[in-house]
């Protein structure tokens, strides 16, 4: 992005540092050990641009950033004409690259103003003609008096992060981080907007072990000061580097155990994060066993139920396929949480390019190698791990939650399960559905392996305070509220609530919470589903399936009358004796409406 990547221009006037000191300690090239990419494309240009050590000492390991970058980098002309070798050593590239936003300009390089017209974003950097921007935050002016700002800490492309102590009130002493982010970068309404976002979601977030505490927001003329937890540790990135990306599984799961958490406690609170990378979060203090805190909420936003987001907002090597068919939601954390583990266990980025587009080329078209050292002396349940959360199909890839109970992270230091937004919109779909869909999703948790069970063991007693065996709406609001922070006001988890209304004169017990809570498209992801599905249809066979006429299944799936019923619903219905098909049975388990007819 433009204008947001350029250093302050003046040095901070609050840090105690020599004004004099003309050195950076944030541009020391350091020598990197390797991060090997590897991935099954097919694409030549892409597996082409690998790189060989002796002609390509120095490479980015972070996103190739805007072409700009590349230009001034003397790391990526050295690497022009090589080839690939997996032990080569990497540096920073410099001036830091990654910048989140960018990838919006990219794609609209790409597909051409017009197609990006439509979300009506106009790029950053681009003054808004003729707007006057209102760069007033409401934020207190007492910085200076409240605060002593020291030295810098870090730096990124919209801010530079100082430590600072407070000075006076119940804080004082405490020695915090202010994010100093210059309103001279904020050249456009949306930018704007995001600072008040990222303040807002900071805010009302604040409170999880695995995120960064936030104590109050600042602002003057010059920038907005976002005053937040000290994290003395550095960030995950470093550490990567300085394995040389070599982590044992229980290495690894410490790690993601943290990411995960902080990730579901999100999604829970309806906010996606969009900026999950290891650059992203940092350690408390130097100690290997000191916590990790997720930070940079940025490009972070609210994520309504039933609603997708369309900004192409991320990094890279990240950002998840459907962020690029601009059609996503927090499941898009998943895939970058994947993106991580992937890299936390074999040193390697799944999606490698040296240009921008060949990484989006790979992220949406190329599958990630699981045959490479170290993958096949790795656990089979670490390899599945992965590639569930780096399955291309948002549906199908497991939530955070989710993860959490995956056999490879479950038995890991008691893993505590926390409740899972999808399990509600799961359950919404189901309150919604004929009687038989309700008895196909019945036979089809009794299929379910004890794997599958623990994760809807685990949420259910989530939602089950009485330990009666059943689940009463009441149960489900108190549930939410006990997690509850406001964010959840601004992203409508409430109105989640009131869609499962149908439940308040009744119970739930576990079984049909099972048929409520399992994700068919998750299911079909496996390679068991095929038995699945032929070992449900034999139950819904012996118990649900009965003659049905095609109008009556017609309106059982709610298809409105622009539907060629007899040549749509033809197979769905056994000629011989008027039952629901395996066919059927299959599609009345994915739930349809007239939409997938007209899609088709
Ligand atoms: N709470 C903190 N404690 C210590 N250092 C911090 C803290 N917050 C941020 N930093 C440092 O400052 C850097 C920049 O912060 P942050 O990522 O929030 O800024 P940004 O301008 O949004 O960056 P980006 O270019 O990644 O969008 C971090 O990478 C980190 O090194
Ligand atoms: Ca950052
Ligand atoms: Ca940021």
């Amino acid at each position: 992005m433009g204008t947001c990547t350029s250093k302050p221009s003046k040095p901070n006037p609050y840090s105690s540092r020599d004004p004099n000191d003309q050195s950076d300690p944030s541009q020391t090239p350091k020598s990197l050990p390797s991060l090997t990419p590897h991935h099954n494309s097919k694409d030549d240009a892409v597996s082409g641009a690998r790189q060989s050590q002796s002609q390509s000492p120095f490479f980015p390991f972070y996103s190739p950033s805007p072409a700009h970058y590349f230009k001034k980098s003397p790391a990526t002309t050295k690497s022009k004409s090589a080839a690939s070798t997996p032990s080569r050593f990497f540096r920073r590239p410099f001036p830091p690259p990654s910048p989140a936003k960018h990838i919006k300009a990219v794609l609209a390089r790409r597909l051409g103003k017009k197609a990006t017209a439509s979300v009506a974003i106009p790029e950053d950097g681009e003054d808004e003609d003729g707007v006057d921007l209102d760069k007033r935050f409401g934020f207190s002016k007492e910085l200076t008096s409240r605060l002593e700002v020291g030295d810098e800490v870090g730096r990124g492309h919209f801010g530079y992060t100082c430590s600072a102590v407070f000075k006076k009130g119940e804080f004082k002493g405490q020695q915090v981080a202010v994010k100093v982010i210059p309103k001279a970068k904020m050249t456009t309404a949306i930018a704007i907007e995001d600072v008040r976002r990222e303040v807002k979601i900071l805010r009302a977030l604040t409170g999880h072990t695995n995120l960064v505490q936030f104590y109050d927001a600042f602002e003057d003329s010059d920038n907005v000061y976002i005053v937040m937890e000290l994290c003395e540790g550095g960030e995950l990135l470093d550490r990567i580097l300085s394995r040389g990306g070599k982590y044992s599984e229980d290495d690894a799961k410490t790690v993601m155990v943290q990411v995960l958490n902080v990730v579901a406690f999100c999604h829970l609170q309806g906010v996606v994060h969009r900026d999950l990378k290891p650059e992203n979060f940092l350690y408390t203090a130097k100690d290997e066993s000191s916590p990790l805190k997720a930070i940079d909420f940025g490009l972070s936003d609210f994520a309504k139920p039933d609603e997708r987001l369309n900004d192409i907002v991320g990094s890279a090597y990240y950002v998840a396929p459907e962020v690029l068919h601009r059609s996503y939601s927090t499941e898009a954390d998943v895939w970058s949480i994947g993106v991580i583990a992937y890299i936390l266990l074999c040193g390697s980025r799944p999606f490698w390019a040296r240009t921008e587009s060949g990484i989006f080329r790979a992220v949406l078209k190329a599958d990630p190698s699981f045959d490479e050292a170290p993958w096949p002396s790795l656990s089979i349940e670490a390899k599945d791990f992965v590639k569930r959360l780096l399955n291309k199909d948002p549906r199908k890839r497991m939530t955070a939650a989710q993860a959490l109970s995956h056999p490879w992270m479950r038995n890991y230091n008691d893993v505590k399960v926390p409740l899972d937004i999808l399990i509600f919109r799961l359950m919404k779909m189901y309150m919604r559905s004929s009687s038989l869909r309700k008895a196909a999703l019945r036979a089809l948790s009794k299929t379910l392996t004890v794997d599958d069970l623990f994760y809807l063991k685990q949420q259910f007693s989530l939602l089950e305070p009485n330990k009666n065996g059943t689940i009463t709406l009441d149960n489900i609001r108190m549930a939410l509220m006990k997690n509850a922070t406001d964010a959840m006001k601004e992203s409508r988890i409430s109105d989640l609530i009131a869609s499962l209304n149908a439940l308040q004169y009744r119970r739930m017990d576990f079984e049909e919470f099972c048929a409520a809570a399992l994700s068919v498209h998750q299911l079909e992801a496996l390679d068991r589903w095929e038995q699945h599905a032929r070992c449900a249809y034999e139950l819904f066979e012996k118990d649900g399936n009965r003659a049905i006429v095609i109008e009556e299944l017609a309106s059982e799936l709610g298809l409105g009358p622009s539907i060629p019923l007899h040549v749509v619903l033809h197979d769905w219905i056994r000629h011989t004796d008027g039952k629901l098909s395996f066919l059927g049975f299959v599609k009345l388990l994915h739930g349809v409406s007239s939409r997938t007819f007209v899609k088709a």
